[in-house]
């Protein structure tokens, strides 16, 4: 459905009414009007049959971030090395073809034979690390998917990952060594400086005899406790490593030996990248197939999450019934607080008929609201959506032509672009409906009154639905018989003197315009000289 002039506007304030209730970024999805009325139905049924589930506020899409492996050089045909170096993965070499890590040398099937793509044999780690490192947002993605569609394959994704965590774990180890043993070395030299200070508070006068004769037992305890202290953090750091080595100094304060670091960190790197590499192998070509339908169940979350908010602002609406007509029963404005509701019709309908209908009466009685609402109504009903009235009826359009009076806008120019835009309206083949908004109020009244009524000659010819707003409405009923001139009228005015309108329009009547009340106000509220005056204008206007 093409959306003209000012109708945009009006949908993008009803999805940005939806995308205020969606929960999750990426679930803000741009639901556009449709001219088919399969497409139509199709969004229809999807609201029906949908049930609400709970989303997970962590569901995201699975990104898989290329980084550059130092560990490990690609050696391909002297031929092949510009085709493969927009990989960027790796250092690239000429050789018999094959990776190198480490020590070990992994030949590489030849693109013949070999189904997987080179990233995923160059470096698995990247796409099982995506896995590993998005868990419990695939877990719950899982969970949600399972329950709303009874399937997923992130279950096997995750057994097969979940498998390797271990050696994923080991590897990680390499990079957090210096940091493990910094901590461990800052605890040792804690529990040391706590056992001295205890040690300052039990020495007694009479040790330093015992001192002075070169007998310190305080300070014998003490290296023998911090031997002991260094052993065990010794130990704890094996217990993590699977090394043994002597890493601390024996004395306080105790230091780290760098050097034994350096050794752990390169054994401990040099073992578990093989053993990585080689368990994520079989294992990367799995999610590499699989990703694209991980992230496709990332969408259906996505589709679910904005349907829950669909519904949520839907809620209480009405499907309208495909007819000839576009019409509805007590509907309200989407964006008036507390909106009186409003019937209209245009097209054959049982509320009235004809397909053109000019829309008349009191200042402020709400003519653009109502063309507002209209234009919500057919946007909504074409998104395949319920529209917020008690009975309504659409007729599938192809495009729908808004034109808003822009307030404050005068002059030449406002009146060449409103007829560009209203003869660009009328132009081509198509079902359309066509709502203006008082015209004439940016031209002469007299010049308006033809120009209006040959533009609503063409509109009827080519069978298209049309209100348009206009305080002419007397002089194009008598030149257009077609048309069907409706009325907002006002009531009266209340104690403070403001008018009370009654938003339903009469129809096939026009409606009495409202300068009189205003002058009675202003009279009423008037003084002095003032008053005199307004008398005599409201009586000219009653005789
Ligand atoms: N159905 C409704 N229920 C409650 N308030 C409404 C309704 N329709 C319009 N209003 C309110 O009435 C006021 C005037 O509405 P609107 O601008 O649509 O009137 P109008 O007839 O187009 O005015 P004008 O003659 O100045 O162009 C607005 O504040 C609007 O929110």
């Amino acid at each position: 459905m093409r959306l003209s002039g000012d109708a945009g506007q009006i949908y993008r304030q009803i999805i940005r009414e939806i995308h205020s209730r969606v929960r999750l970024d990426g679930a803000k999805l741009p639901l556009k009007p449709k001219s088919s009325r399969e497409e139509i139905e199709r969004m229809r049924e999807k609201l029906r049959a949908f049930t609400p589930h709970d989303i997970p506020a962590n569901i995201k899409p699975l990104k898989v971030k290329k980084e550059y492996l130092n560990d490990r050089i690609l050696f391909v045909r002297e031929e092949d090395i510009d085709k493969v170096a927009k990989l960027n993965l790796c250092k690239i070499d000429a050789g018999e073809p094959g990776l190198r890590i480490g020590r070990e040398f992994f030949e590489l099937e030849t693109d013949e034979k070999s189904n997987t793509a080179l990233e995923v044999i160059v470096a698995p780690e990247i796409y099982v690390k995506a896995v590993y490192e998005n868990l419990e947002n695939l877990k719950a993605l899982a969970d949600l998917m399972l329950k709303a569609f009874g399937s997923s394959v992130v279950p096997e994704v995750l057994s097969e990952v979940e498998k390797i965590a271990p050696l994923m774990e080991r590897a990680r180890l390499a990079g957090r060594i210096e940091e493990i043993v910094a901590e461990e070395a800052l605890r040792l030299n804690r529990r040391i400086e706590e056992k001295i200070s205890e040690l300052e508070v039990t020495i007694k006068g009479e040790r330093i005899l015992e001192l002075m004769r070169g007998r310190v037992p305080e300070i014998e305890e003490l290296e023998s406790f911090i031997a002991e202290e260094v052993i065990e953090s010794e130990r704890k750091i094996e217990e993590i490593t699977g090394i043994n080595a002597e890493i601390f100094s024996r004395s306080y304060p105790v230091e780290v030996n760098t050097v034994a670091v350096d050794r752990i960190k390169a054994e401990i790197e040099e073992e578990a990248i093989i053993e990585l590499y080689k368990a994520c192998r079989p294992v990367a070509e799995k999610i590499f197939r699989l990703l694209p339908e991980i992230n496709r169940e990332v969408e259906k979350a996505y589709e679910l999450e904005f349907l829950r908010a669909v519904k949520e602002f839907c809620s209480g609406f009405v499907f309208p019934e495909f007819s000839d007509c576009i019409a509805f029963v007590n509907g309200k404005h989407l964006f008036i607080p507390n909106p009186q509701p409003v019937s209209y019709a245009v097209g054959n309908s049982e509320i009235a008929s004809g397909k053109i209908a000019i829309l008349t009466g009191a200042n402020s009685g709400g003519k653009t609201s109502l063309l507002e609402l209209i234009a919500q109504m057919q946007i909504m009903a074409q998104m395949g959506l319920p529209v917020n009235a008690e009975m309504a009826w659409t007729d599938v359009v192809d495009e729908l032509f808004f034109f808003k009076r822009k307030r404050g806008v005068q002059g030449a120019g406002a009146f060449e672009s409103a007829v560009r835009a209203f003869t660009r309206a009328l132009l081509g083949k198509g079902r359309k409906l066509v709502l203006i908004d008082e015209f004439e109020a940016i031209t002469e009244p007299g010049a308006a009154v033809r120009i209006i009524a040959e533009f609503l000659r063409i509109a009827h010819e080519k069978d298209h639905y049309v209100v348009i707003v206009s305080h002419l409405g007397k002089e194009l009923s008598e030149m257009l018989p077609f048309a069907r001139v409706d009325g907002i009228e006002a009531k009266g005015l209340d104690e403070n003197f403001n008018l009370i309108v009654d938003r339903q329009p009469k129809f096939g009547r026009i409606g009495r315009s409202t300068p009189e009340l205003i002058l009675e106000k202003l009279y009423r509220k008037a003084k002095g000289e003032e008053k005199d005056v307004l008398e005599r204008v409201c009586r000219s206007v009653r005789d």
